[in-house]
């Protein structure tokens, strides 16, 4: 990653760093780049090849949609790309950062610094209200209590939930937690968001409703957005749809998300 652009990004307010995102130079360059990548998992007989030799690349700026049926591998992609898990064979390589010549340590301080995730199961911490949810990964990359939660409550503000910072998971709806969710990906201004079946739990029209502040993201910011999906309609709303079938990708195409920026 360019370390003057992302401290740059850090400091700025949100106004001021989606600015900054529209006169990202990167705009269109490849970010994200999985060669020839392979996943075996278990040994055997009991061996399941989750991964085939897939290639994929993904802009800077992109938001894209990984679709296919249960089983064909999507999760297993998100995480290999994301460096959650590690290739047998192939390469990834994340704004010219080779994953698999980082040691675990690395990988972890890495993606902290560098990528945001939204699970479909939210992945909050129970015993923590939304406000340090979300401080969390700032805390986690070394800034002081009082900056960390200044930006977890702008970022609250974004998703439109600065009156709940108090509450707790138990105490918020499922869309409400995937929106801390969300301002939890977005507080650190990564460059990437993963986002494995985010509305998988929602209703249609909270789904909508993620889906929204996820285009806002990408759109403002420019963030690369990354989403493993079984809804075409959430599909359909990103740039392009990456459709898997039993360890491979067998079709890519345009999604309506690139005909609206046209
Ligand atoms: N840790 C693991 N150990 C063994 N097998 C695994 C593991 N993780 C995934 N698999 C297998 O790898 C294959 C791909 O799984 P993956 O979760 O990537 O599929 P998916 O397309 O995301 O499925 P779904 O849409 O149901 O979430 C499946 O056959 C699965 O059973």
């Amino acid at each position: 990653m360019n370390g003057t652009h992302l401290q740059r990004s850090e400091n700025n307010t949100v106004d001021e760093s989606s600015r900054a995102a529209r006169t990202h130079s990167n705009e269109g360059v490849p970010l994200i780049e999985a060669r020839q990548i392979s996943k075996t998992f278990g040994k055997g007989e009991s061996a399941t090849r989750a991964l085939k030799h897939i290639s994929l690349s993904v802009r800077s700026g992109e938001m894209v949609s990984i679709m296919g049926p249960s089983g064909c591998g999507k999760t297993t992609l998100l995480h290999l790309l994301a460096g959650i898990e590690r290739a047998d064979e192939g390469e990834v390589v994340i704004d010219g950062n080779p994953l698999q010549r980082m040691n675990d340590d690395k990988l972890s301080a890495f993606r902290l610094a560098h990528m945001g995730f939204v699970f479909q199961t939210y992945h909050l911490i129970p015993v923590l209200h939304a406000l340090d949810n979300v401080a969390l990964p700032l805390i986690g990359r070394g800034l002081s209590e009082k900056e960390a939660k200044a930006r977890a409550h702008e970022a609250l503000v974004q998703v439109g939930l600065a009156d709940k910072a108090k509450r707790y998971p138990s105490e918020l709806s499922g869309g409400q937690n995937q929106r801390v969710a969300i301002a939890r990906a977005l507080v650190g201004n990564p460059k990437v968001v993963w986002a494995d079946e985010p509305t998988g739990a929602l209703d249609s029209s909270t789904a909508e409703q993620v889906l929204g502040l996820l285009r806002k993201m990408n759109e403002q910011r420019r963030t690369t957005i990354v989403i493993v999906t079984h809804d075409p309609q959430i599909a359909g709303q990103t740039d392009r749809i990456v459709r898997m079938e039993n360890g491979r990708i067998v079709s890519e195409q345009p999604g309506g998300g690139a005909a609206d920026r046209a």
